[in-house]
């Protein structure tokens, strides 16, 4: 009887089940056509592009769901996402991405992120200012309309079709400042300042000639590196009278990829709350700068004083308050901003660079071997480094350059307000978002030297930037592409039979792009390579480090965001060299 009736039901439930299986088939009818199409479009599209060598716009990637585009997926798995959807036949591309409220197209095949860095109408990043100022670092929606509406571009003369006012130039006025601030003469201050620091910072630390155990080698990058950065740059009162500054910025640095997916407060409060207590700490640091500074405090100089650091803040407070609509908590929005991005890049990558030296002992005595002659210890003056040579040490930039291609996680960010724009073989119409993965670029197996797989993209090869004439095998490059650019340029990228091994970038332009490129990229990175391979001289010569934790994974989650940082803590020992 009890079977019977659960024979019935399930009878019942099973024609049920059909019908459902009939409608959910008919609904999906007009999805599978409209996804059919849009696969014939696009292989279409690549293939004539191929055939003709004609100039077009890239097409779109077929997504199932119309509106909703490929947003899922580039949201939660980007990296795998962006991988797959630039891949075609082999080979990597360009290609647009459907997503919630509008499209993206990705560039990456390398002819084209070149050609997307010389170009003059793709050298702004204001685009990505306004995306990251609403989103991140939350200014009020009444200031960012001073940057939605600068359609004037970075270079001192304006767009020809612009009639945005002169002190409204958001774009050029704070690119030229960030320029000005970070290069050419007043780098060599804020560097200098920052060597100092920072042997200040690992002072504090206690370092006998016995090894000290320590937990988390991150936090010591942050509280040493990171911290001198800061006070190099925005001078000692910002953490002085915020003395939990750091720490909020290290926490928001992990709830960052939370506001990125544009969550609202009530998901996460903690992001908005770590955000808020920033943004407060740095009007409550304008409000002591305001008060304290005088031209009396200024350096000799007028580069530095103890209140706002570096002239630049003190210069960036007067040019962004006279812009329409921008007040204290405007320009602590755009703070945060250069505060963050200036220091959580530096940081991991100064950590990973020195993390696989300590780790590889073989590595570790070549690079020590290979800078002796730049560095001095003077029981006085401490520590001390020729930079000029340190900055032109070929193993060493070897290093630098592998971590920055397996750690940076970047996209950037371009648009054209004005006009449709040629980006190598493709076209990129006016007004569109375009965006390059620097982590796509950077795991290229299409242009890359593994030797035959020896050394996977993924993994770390010191040598990887090093060409050595002896060995035909050597080099950043796959050998085809040197062999096919030497045929075409007669361009000689090897050095002589004698030479050993040297350092070089030449043909990647389009390929490794941890800084971006063009007029639009990192204005830090001058700054960012002296302290990464400065830090690691000073570590090398002056310590012993042993690394306890071995196997750890990279930390994905905030992807597109910048570098990656470890996964967990990894424990480590650390002492004072004996002198030599
Ligand atoms: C390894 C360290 C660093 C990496 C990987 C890095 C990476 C980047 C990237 C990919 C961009 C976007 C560039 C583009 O759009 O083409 C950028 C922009 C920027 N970076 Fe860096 N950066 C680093 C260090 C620094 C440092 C040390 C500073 C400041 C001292 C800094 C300040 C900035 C600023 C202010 C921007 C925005 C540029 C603008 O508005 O014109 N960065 N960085």
């Amino acid at each position: 009887m009890a079977l019977s009736r659960v024979g019935t039901a399930s009878s019942w439930t099973g024609k049920e089940y059909r019908q459902y299986v009939v409608i959910a088939a008919i609904l999906a009818m007009p999805l599978a056509f409209n996804y059919l199409v849009a696969c014939i479009i696009y292989h279409w599209t690549y293939r004539q592009s191929k055939r003709r060598g004609m100039q077009q716009v890239p097409p779109e990637y077929p997504a199932m769901i119309p509106i909703l585009g490929s947003t899922l997926p580039f949201l939660w798995d980007s990296a795998t996402f962006v991988k797959k959807a630039t891949l075609y036949a082999g080979r990597v591309t360009a290609v647009r991405i459907s997503l919630l409220v509008n499209g993206i197209y990705l560039f990456q095949d390398p002819e084209a992120v070149a050609a997307m860095w010389k170009h003059p109408s793709l050298s702004s990043p204001i685009f990505v200012y306004t995306v990251g100022l609403r989103y991140l670092f939350g200014m009020p929606e009444k200031a960012i309309e001073s940057y939605t509406i600068d359609d004037s571009g970075p270079y001192r003369k304006p767009h020809p079709n612009s009639n945005v006012a002169p002190h409204n130039r958001v774009d050029f006025l704070t690119h030229d400042s960030l320029l000005r601030g970070l290069t050419g003469s007043a780098m060599g201050p804020t560097f200098k300042r920052y060597q100092s620091i920072v042997q200040r910072n690992l002072d504090t630390e206690g370092v006998g000639e016995e090894w000290k155990e320590m937990p988390d080698l991150f936090l010591f990058f942050r509280n040493h590196i990171g911290k001198a950065q800061l006070e190099s740059l925005f001078g000692p009162s910002l953490l002085r009278i915020n003395p939990g500054f750091v720490d909020d910025l290290w926490a928001y640095d992990e709830e960052v990829k939370h506001l990125a997916k544009r969550f609202p407060r009530f998901l996460i409060p903690n992001a908005y709350r770590v955000r808020d207590r920033l943004l407060a700490q740095i009007k409550n640091w304008y409000q002591y700068a305001r008060v304290q500074f005088g031209e009396d405090a200024m350096d000799e100089n007028g580069e530095w004083d103890p209140f706002w650091g570096s002239s630049m803040n003190r210069q960036r407070q007067a040019m962004l308050l006279n812009i329409d609509g921008q007040d204290d908590d405007s320009v602590a929005s755009t703070d945060l901003g250069l505060i963050w991005t200036s220091i959580t890049n530096v940081v991991p990558s100064t950590m990973m660079t020195a993390l696989h030296i300590f780790k590889d002992e073989h590595l570790l005595s070549r690079i020590r071997g290979s800078i002796e002659d730049t560095v001095t210890h003077d029981n006085e003056a401490g520590f001390g480094v020729a930079m000029d040579k340190l900055l032109s040490k070929d193993l060493l930039q070897s290093v630098y350059a592998e971590t920055l291609r397996l750690y940076v996680q970047s996209y950037i960010t371009r648009c054209s307000p004005h006009e449709d724009v040629a980006v190598g073989r493709w076209w990129l119409p006016r007004n569109e978002v375009s965006m390059v993965s620097s982590y796509v670029s950077h795991m290229n197996t299409g242009v890359w030297n593994t030797q035959h797989g020896k050394h996977p993209v993924t993994s770390f090869w010191p040598e990887r930037f090093l060409v050595d004439s002896r060995d035909d095998q050597s080099g950043p490059m796959r050998r085809d592409l040197v062999e096919a650019a030497a045929a075409t340029t007669m361009n000689k990228t090897r050095n002589s039979k004698d030479d050993e091994p040297h350092f070089t970038l030449q043909g990647l332009s389009g390929a490794w792009i941890p800084y971006g490129g063009g007029f639009g990229a990192c204005p830090g990175r001058l700054l960012a390579k002296r302290i990464i391979l400065y830090t690691c001289a000073l570590l090398v010569s002056e310590f012993d480090v042993k690394i306890n934790t071995r196997d750890f994974e990279m930390d994905s989650s905030g992807f597109g965001l910048g570098t990656q940082k470890p996964e967990g803590q990894i424990a480590f020992a650390i002492r004072k060299r004996k002198a030599q």
